[in-house]
């Protein structure tokens, strides 16, 4: 398996050009199985999850066509298997996805459970009791969910007792082709919810309300394919933000979603940062300045995102002051901080939070994270380190960052991926 080495590296500095998001992509580009029609997805950023997902659609029976680096054709009209396998599901939870829309379309779904993974147990019962409520039969046999609607899936009020951004995307999908209305509510109100929902507007789907906790989808009877360009990546754009503040650099994010971000700009901000946005363009600088601690609460959107929450605390270990990092949504996403401790730096685990008493500095060493965040957390942190990191097992880092190397080499940044 490949791995970074790092060496510590002067202030970032200059432009990076941010890729469509990942989580934007998975959803839309398994919405395609709904469509009697070919879709053409742009801005689809090149990472492992999309691969899979490919592979996932076309063991399904799609055929897919990439017409260009960030362009993917798919047509999904027929399909010759309704079963997510475990090989493929075990490598990305948001497999998951595929059972809404292939209930809806086709009567029936089997979706391997994607069980537990490092951050946490990830239950998926509120995709299934959602479905349920709209008239699916589901079983779970074998590791297998299988689910089954006689005729067409039936509009219905759900009302989800946890906020959850697959669990959302999930219904909106499977609703928009039920019959008759139905409501999610206290839905998820992330960005990639509202660019699912464009998305599925586009293909002649009724869905208002996505941004907001009440979703309505007034059900049609078929969607046609359409051609759909994906929202940017606010959780690439916020890591490349973050390396910039820690190494007092001042770069530029362009193709950025500046409106996705509030919550991290304004951290930033709080970390002594001067950021300036324009409509699709955030530029940040630190003025060489050592950024300021803070504290912060992971929460759903519009709130603190998780997905940002390994990158301050990687921050806030080398910044000036105390800060508390307290994580809110997933039960176990701290395999980070025995890495970073591993690096010099001293963080405080009391039970979900993380606190950080004052700046420290770090020294590099071999370190290696189960999860995407936590890998790129340590990314960041080698960046600063005296002497070199080696971060192993890049796997997680290749799911959802498009060419991190190559991006924060442009930035002046000393690090390279060796072939292990
Ligand atoms: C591919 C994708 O978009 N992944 C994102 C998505 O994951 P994902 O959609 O899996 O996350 P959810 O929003 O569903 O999870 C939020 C919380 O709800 C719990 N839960 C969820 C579903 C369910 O049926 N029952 C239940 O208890 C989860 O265990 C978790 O504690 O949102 C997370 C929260 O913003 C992000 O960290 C992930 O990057
Ligand atoms: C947790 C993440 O992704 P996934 O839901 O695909 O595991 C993430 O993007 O940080």
């Amino acid at each position: 398996m490949d791995k970074l080495l790092i060496k510590k590296s002067p202030p970032l500095k200059g432009t990076v050009k941010i890729s469509g998001a990942k989580n934007a992509a998975l959803p839309v580009l398994i919405s395609s199985l709904l469509a009697d029609s070919a879709c053409t997805f742009t801005n689809v950023p090149n990472l492992r999850d999309i691969k899979t997902t490919l592979l996932l659609l076309k063991d399904l029976g799609a055929t897919t066509n990439q017409t260009a680096s960030d362009t993917v054709e798919i047509d999904a009209c027929k399909l010759d298997s309704v079963t997510a396998s475990y090989e493929l599901v075990r490598t990305m939870r948001a497999s998951i996805l595929v059972l809404g829309p292939l209930l809806a379309k086709h009567g029936r779904a089997n979706v391997s459970l994607p069980g537990g993974c490092a951050i946490g147990a990830r239950p998926v019962n509120l995709h299934l009791n959602g479905l349920e409520k709209m008239g699916a039969k589901i079983d779970v046999e074998e590791g297998y969910i299988r689910a089954s609607v006689n005729g067409r899936l039936k509009g219905a009020r759900i009302f989800m007792d946890m906020v959850s951004v697959g669990a959302t995307e999930n219904l909106m999908m499977a609703a928009s082709l039920a019959e008759g209305t139905t409501v999610i509510e206290n839905a998820a109100r992330e960005p990639e919810i509202v660019d699912l929902a464009n998305c599925l507007n586009a293909m002649g789907a009724k869905v208002s309300g996505a941004g907001t906790d009440n979703v309505t989808i007034v059900g049609v009877e078929s969607l046609q394919g359409c051609q759909y360009s994906i929202l940017p990546d606010r959780i690439e754009t916020g890591t490349f933000l973050v390396a910039a503040a820690l190494s007092r650099g001042s770069i530029r994010c362009e193709n950025a979603a500046p409106h996705t971000l509030d919550a991290v700009l304004s951290k930033l901000e709080q970390c002594g940062a001067s950021v300036t946005v324009g409509e699709d363009w955030i530029e940040l600088d630190m003025h060489g300045k050592q950024p300021k601690a803070v504290s912060l609460k992971t929460m759903p959107h519009p709130g603190f995102p998780t997905d940002m929450q390994a990158q301050f605390v990687t921050l806030n270990a080398v910044a000036q002051g105390s800060g508390v990092i307290t994580e809110t949504i997933f039960e176990n996403r701290f395999m980070h901080v025995p890495e970073l401790q591993r690096m010099g730096a001293h963080i405080d685990l009391e039970g979900n939070s993380a606190v950080t008493p004052g700046s420290s500095s770090l020294r590099g060493a071999q370190v290696m994270a189960t999860d995407l965040r936590a890998s790129a957390s340590l990314v960041i942190a080698g960046l600063i380190a005296e002497g070199q990191t080696t971060v192993n097992r890049i796997y997680h880092l290749d799911r959802g960052y498009e060419n991190i190397e190559a991006k924060l080499s442009n930035l002046g940044a000393n690090i390279e991926r060796v072939a292990e």
